[in-house]
């Protein structure tokens, strides 16, 4: 008999969520009991088509648990409990300038619209109010859990950090610090960026002390942070054993201007790795051009992986190939709306996008046999080209990562959609797309993983804290209906609608600790 725990309330309907990134799950008909203490009790499974079933189970938990019928609530046949949405990379004070600017490249755009925008929060009310925004916005597209950046101030920071708070998201919040390349007003030096981000930790930790609040240290990007910077923030997270959360790899620029800034390094990733920015409580987000070896280190070191699909785009970085990661054995992927880069603080819209790229990289990486096929056709015969073709096939249909061709590639397979995402000339494999099932994972159990918190949330089980939403597909009724459901429609089909056509009006509470949340 499990120990007496007081229930503050019990859902009785359909659940998703997905354990693995290859085990989605669909239970009909649950009971979830939540303790006051905001963790999951019981989850209890009702066999489909017993007569009475449900009343049993209900009756017996109630005899077990002690709660009364006013902490029952039975969900709608149109609604369902997923986990909440786990944004695992957004800048807070980029939300004023979303949907405008993407005109340009990331530089040019960081120097353009994002920095002037972000020296606006030296003034801090400014700051609470616009945060204020974020947050709620957020929440109500079902972010439960964020990764946020802040600005340099740490005034702001800290208004973000309170925001967080009285809102009852759950969120790492980072205070940005930048001390080289960076326009003239908006520019520390490096004793106050570090001295700033010591006082934003002690803030967080001994003033605010909310149990769903946690500092993450936050270097813009290498070629905005000197060596001493990095290595100071190193120290830091060392000595606190803090999150470390950062850009890398996105555009190939980047990449050219940190090789010409760190001779003495043998990559992006190893700038951050000698500085001791590399550890298995580092987020980088995008890691769209990263070399083979660079992913290696990143999933030797246990490094989560922030994918920010819409921003990619946005920004014409490129596609990430999030299938090679995966067959590469990268188990902390996770899902970033990157506002402002992206144009949504949505996570439905992190996981559309994050199928889309999945389709150009496999687009890309079909054209590309394609290619190879027709050009080695040419000198050998058709049945040693077949055979190429048929071994990526034949690979549990998600392309192995390591299938080679005999042959070093010749310039017919390297046809102008490869630039897009792969510098990998060697790599031959086919990558599958992504389904919305495995999207769905990573903008759930994935981002926890990425965050450390995939004990506490990210999926609907006993002993995690209940970080979850209620969704109504049918909240949107009449003419202005944005998921319509039909007969043939089965539960997975209406979820996979909701993946693809839902929205923040599809959401209509969200649980943090238990706490309802809903703005
Ligand atoms: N997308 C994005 N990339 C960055 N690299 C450095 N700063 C930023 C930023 O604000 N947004
Ligand atoms: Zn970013």
């Amino acid at each position: 008999m499990p120990e007496p725990q007081t229930i503050r309330s019990v859902f009785v309907g359909r659940l998703f969520h997905a354990p693995a990134v290859d085990d989605f799950r669909h239970v009909a008909c649950a009971i979830v009991g939540v303790a006051a203490s905001g963790r999951i009790a019981f989850v209890e499974e009702v066999r489909p088509g017993e007569a009475g079933a449900k009343a049993a189970a209900l009756a017996r938990l109630k005899a077990a648990w002690r709660f009364d019928d006013a902490s029952v609530v039975e969900l709608g046949v149109h609604q369902f409990l997923v986990p909440g949405l786990v944004d695992t990379h957004i800048h807070a004070p980029q939300y004023v300038f979303t949907g405008t600017g993407y005109d340009l490249t990331l530089l040019q755009w960081l120097e353009k619209y994002t920095f002037p925008r972000e020296a606006a929060y030296g003034d801090t009310e400014y700051a609470r109010e616009t945060f204020g925004k974020v947050v709620r916005r957020t929440v109500r597209c079902g972010t439960t859990t964020a990764c946020y950046y802040a600005t340099t101030h740490l005034a702001a920071t800290k208004a973000l950090a309170d925001v967080v708070h009285e809102v009852g998201q759950r969120a790492f919040v980072g205070k940005v610090n930048m001390d080289r390349n960076s326009p003239d007003y908006y520019v520390e030096t490096t004793a106050e960026s570090l001295a700033s981000t010591r006082a934003i930790v002690d803030y967080i930790r001994t003033t605010l002390q909310s149990p769903l609040v946690t500092p993450v240290l936050t270097p813009r990007f290498v070629p905005s942070c000197t060596p001493e910077l990095m290595r100071g923030l190193g120290d830091i997270a060392a000595e606190f054993d803090l999150p470390v959360q950062s850009h890398l790899s996105e555009t190939p620029s980047e990449i050219e201007w940190v090789a010409a800034l760190h001779p003495e390094c043998t990559s992006y990733s190893d700038v951050y790795a000698r500085y001791g920015l590399l550890t298995s409580r580092t987020i980088m987000a995008h890691c769209v051009h990263l070399s083979r070896a660079e992913r290696d280190l990143l999933r030797e070191r246990g490094v989560g992986i922030s994918h920010c699909a819409n921003s990619n785009f946005c920004l014409h970085s490129g596609a990430l190939n999030v299938r090679r990661l995966l067959l590469e054995g990268h188990d902390k992927l996770g899902l970033g709306t990157d506002v402002a880069g992206g144009y949504s603080p949505s996570l439905l819209d992190a996981m559309r996008q994050s199928i889309i790229a999945s389709k150009v990289v496999h687009v890309g990486s079909r054209e590309r046999a394609a290619a190879r096929s027709r050009a080695a056709s040419a000198t050998t015969s058709g049945s040693a080209v077949e055979h190429v073709i048929n071994g990526h096939r034949h690979d549990n249909g998600h392309g192995s990562g390591n299938g080679h061709s005999n042959g070093k590639p010749n310039s017919a397979g390297n046809n102008g959609c490869l630039a897009l995402f792969d510098e990998d000339a060697d790599d031959t494999a086919i990558y599958a797309p992504l389904s919305f099932s495995e999207a769905f994972y990573l903008a759930t159990l994935g981002g926890a993983k990425v965050l450390g918190l995939d004990k506490q949330i990210g999926t609907i089980e006993p002993g995690k804290d209940f970080d979850a939403l209620v969704v109504d597909v049918a909240a949107v009724v009449g003419a202005a209906s944005n998921i319509d459901v039909f007969p043939h429609d089965d539960p997975i089909a209406v979820f996979e609608k909701f993946i693809y056509l839902g929205d923040d009006r599809n959401i209509v509470d969200v649980y943090v600790q238990g706490r309802r949340i809903t703005p």
